[in-house]
Formats: structure tokens, sequence, C-alpha cells
């Protein structure tokens, strides 16, 4: 057997990534609707933002070479956003331009009014202006023709903000794909049960569908399941007729109710089950049919972190995503506040607080509980700190690598 066991992160991920075929269909789908979904097409503009060159301020538009300290133009028109007239603005004139409206032939300059002083129908320039001063040009946003969005990119707001600006109303995602969740347990209560000595409330399957949220998928709930292997043999084989990927939480470790690595084994087969990171080395991931399925450990923390850093990066490459195994989320550099004793074997994903110092320098300071089954070390921290497999101490001072929450590495092609 070799000396660890433990399949590195990395490892892991690129097994999960091999694993996950790229969506082949598109489906067009309203702006809104495709919020948090993958691009499945580029998408080049069709027109140019601005339109035309328009006026960056409320103020007065003119010829630069009329655009002097101490000059004097009468104002000869009043220019709307939105305004279609082919306004004539001869050299010694002015006309009074509005934020967002069109710049008239022959002008190329915008004085703010703050910088004129206007009386009856005559301004006095207060300040020099060049070419182009306060004028947002044709295009400067977008060029017509311009790809904009390319296939695998995941849509966010800001996104749905451009297609908008192009006067698109659709754009073509990669089909949602539908996950099961379940959790073992014959010591799990639903929310509202009364708990009998020994038995606990179940959180895994909200906390995974609630961290499944930010990625659209379509989930379907097979509840809590009995350590009973015919029980959990029959939800799982219903669960993968019906769904992409099936995840269940428990009975994944070497307990004798842990059932989860054979039945697996049974109905489909086990790619990997341990993974040499802390929390969440017990991690099953196999096949059942044509689903792929997760098994993650039953410890709440544990769970969280491998959806995160497992589960995550598998289901962006299933939605059309092009996931880099070691770049899926964002990692900065941190100093550590304080010194470390560990034992060493597997990649730690401490839960800690950054903040950033006086000196601009990004501080951690890992939570004191680290236990896998405490939870509001997750909910108080801001980050996980990442200690390096091999690494058994650190000091004060240290560098080391920290993994904000919630914030995703940009991978979009
Ligand atoms: N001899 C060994 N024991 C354990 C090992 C090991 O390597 N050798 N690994 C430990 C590690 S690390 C983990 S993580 C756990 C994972 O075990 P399981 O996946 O088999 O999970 P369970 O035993 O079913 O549960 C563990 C723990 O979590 C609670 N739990 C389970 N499901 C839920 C849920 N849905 N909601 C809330 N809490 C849940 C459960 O009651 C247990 O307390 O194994 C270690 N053991
Ligand atoms: O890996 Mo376990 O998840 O350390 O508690």
């Amino acid at each position: 057997m070799a000396a660890n066991p433990w399949l590195p992160l990395q490892d892991a991920i690129n097994l999960l990534l091999s694993s996950a075929p790229l969506p082949a269909e598109s489906v067009s789908v309203p702006l809104l609707e495709a919020l948090n979904r993958v691009a499945s097409q580029d998408v080049f503009a069709p027109v140019n933002v601005p339109p035309c060159d328009n006026s960056a301020m409320d103020g007065y538009v003119m010829h630069a070479d009329d655009a002097q300290m101490g000059k004097q133009l009468p104002v000869v028109a009043r220019i709307f956003a939105g305004d279609s007239k082919d306004y004539a603005i001869a050299r010694g004139e002015c006309a009074r331009i509005m934020t967002g409206a069109p710049i008239p032939a022959m002008c190329n300059a915008v004085v703010m009014q703050e910088d004129v002083t206007a009386q009856d129908d005559q301004i006095t320039l207060n300040e020099t202006v060049g070419a182009g001063a306060n004028i947002r040009p044709v295009g400067t946003d977008i060029v017509s023709g311009d790809c904009i969005i390319k296939a695998g990119s995941r849509l966010t707001p800001a996104h749905l903000t451009l297609l908008s600006s192009l006067g698109l109303a659709k754009v073509s995602v990669y089909p949602s794909i539908t996950v099961g969740l379940l959790a073992t347990g014959d010591e799990l209560k639903a929310a509202g049960e009364p708990l009998a000595k020994g038995q606990i409330y179940e959180s895994n399957r909200i906390g995974v569908a609630a961290l499944l949220h930010q990625c659209q998928v379509t989930l379907i709930d097979y509840g809590i399941v009995p350590d009973h292997p015919p029980t959990i043999r029959e939800t799982l084989e219903t669960a993968a007729q019906q769904c992409d990927l099936v995840i269940s939480s428990g009975g994944v470790s070497v307990g004798d109710a842990d059932f989860i690595k054979d039945i697996l084994a049974e109905l489909g087969d086990v790619a990997f089950w341990k993974v040499a990171i802390k929390p969440g080395k017990p991690f099953a991931f196999g096949h059942i049919n044509n689903a792929l399925f997760c098994g993650l450990p039953g410890n709440p923390v544990s769970a969280y972190v491998t959806t995160e850093q497992l589960v995550f990066p598998l289901i962006r490459q299933l939605q059309g995503e092009q996931v880099c195994a070691h770049s899926h989320r964002q990692h900065i550099p941190a100093v550590l506040s304080t010194s470390i004793k560990r034992r060493p074997g597997r990649l730690d994903f401490q839960r800690a607080t950054f903040h950033v110092d006086a000196d601009n320098k990004v501080v951690v300071t890992p939570h004191a509980k680290q236990s896998s089954g405490v939870m509001t070390g997750i909910v108080q921290a801001n980050c996980y700190m990442l200690i390096p497999a091999d690494v058994s101490e650190l000091q004060a001072g240290d560098s080391i690598m920290i993994q904000p929450f919630s914030i995703w590495e940009n991978t979009s092609a």
C-alpha cells in the first residue's frame, strides 16, 4: 500500500473534471433567467455602444477652437438626450447640452456648466478645454462586431447589463443540470420533529442546497435516509435515474454503519474516496449508471468544505465552464497573526478571519475552534486559510494563502 493513500486535492479535482462531460445543448432564455448560468455561445455586439458621440456632462457644446477661457458665446440651441434633430452650430456659437445628448456636427468640445458664467442667452467660459473634452465617442464601450461574451462565461449582473445595453433580451446558455441530495444517518431528524436521546437535527442538505443555489442547478431532495443498506440502495438507484449528479452526506467513512462506498461499488464504481484535505478526508466519487455521484462526509463543516472545494468545480464544468483545478477559487497571500503547530499530511482549510491592517497588509487569524463539527467557526470566519499538507509548524508573520469566502476566481474563457 502507498505510504499516503489519500489523493492530493489537485489530483482529486482533475479526476472529477475528467469525468465531467461538457454540455452539448443550448437554450435561449430571457436575461434575468440567465443570471449565474453559463453562456453557450460567443456573443457578438450587433450595435455600437454608445451609438453616437454624446455629452458626458450637462454643459455647453462648441468647437474646441472656441473653448477658451474668457470667450463669450451665444447659446443658439438646447439639446437633450434622445434628440434626433441635426443642429448647425457655427464657429463662435454654442448650444446648451445635457448628459447623453448627441454632439452636433461641427462641435467637438463640451464645457461643464460649472465652468461657465451664463447670462440670458450668452455664456462666458471660465476654463479652457481641448478637443474631445467631456465627449463620449461612438463605440467607447463596445464596437459593433466585438465579441463581448465568450462561450463558457458564467453570467453575472454585469454581463446582463452589458447584453441589455446592446438591445438583447435573451442569451443562449447551457441547460440546467439536475442534482439529487440526500442525508444518511439513523440519528438525523428534520426540523420541527422532537429529538430523542442521541438524535441530532439534520443540517447538511440545506447547507449544500444553499451553496448550490449559487450555481443555478435544479435540485431534487431525497430526504433523510436511515442507515439501512436496502433503503440507501433504492434511494440512490432512483436518484441516479432522475439526476445528472447525486450527492449524499454521511456514511462514507469506516464505521460499521458507513455503507455508502460499498453500495456505490455495487451499483456503479468508486473512482476515489479519500482526499488529503482537512476537513473532508472521506469523500467518495464515482458513477451510478449515467449519473455522477459524490458522497460527502457527514460532519457539517466537512460536508460544507467538500461541496465548495470538490463539488463546485465538478458542477461548474458540468454546466459548461472550463474549470482549472488549481484556480477555481480566488487565492490571495496573507500574513499569519499567530503561530500554529499541527499534524501534517492533509491540506488544511482552516476557518479564519482576515482584515487589511493600517499598513495595507492582509492579516489572517485562524478561528479558535477547528473541529469539523463546529459550524459556528464557518459562520464567524470570512475565509479559508490554507495550510499546505507537508507543513507542521508556522510562526506569526509567516506568509500564507487564503481563500476569501464566496468569491470565485473568474475562470471564464
Ligand atoms: N476510524 C476512523 N474514524 C473516522 C475517520 C477515519 O479516518 N477513521 N474519519 C473521520 C472523519 S475525518 C470524518 S469527516 C467522519 C466522516 O464520517 P461519515 O461520512 O461516515 O459521517 P457519519 O459518520 O455519518 O457522520 C459524522 C458526524 O456527522 C454527523 N452528521 C452526519 N450527517 C449529518 C447531517 N446530515 N447533518 C448534521 N450532522 C450530520 C453525524 O451525526 C456524526 O456526528 O468520520 C470520522 N471518523
Ligand atoms: O475530514 Mo474530517 O472531515 O476531518 O472531519
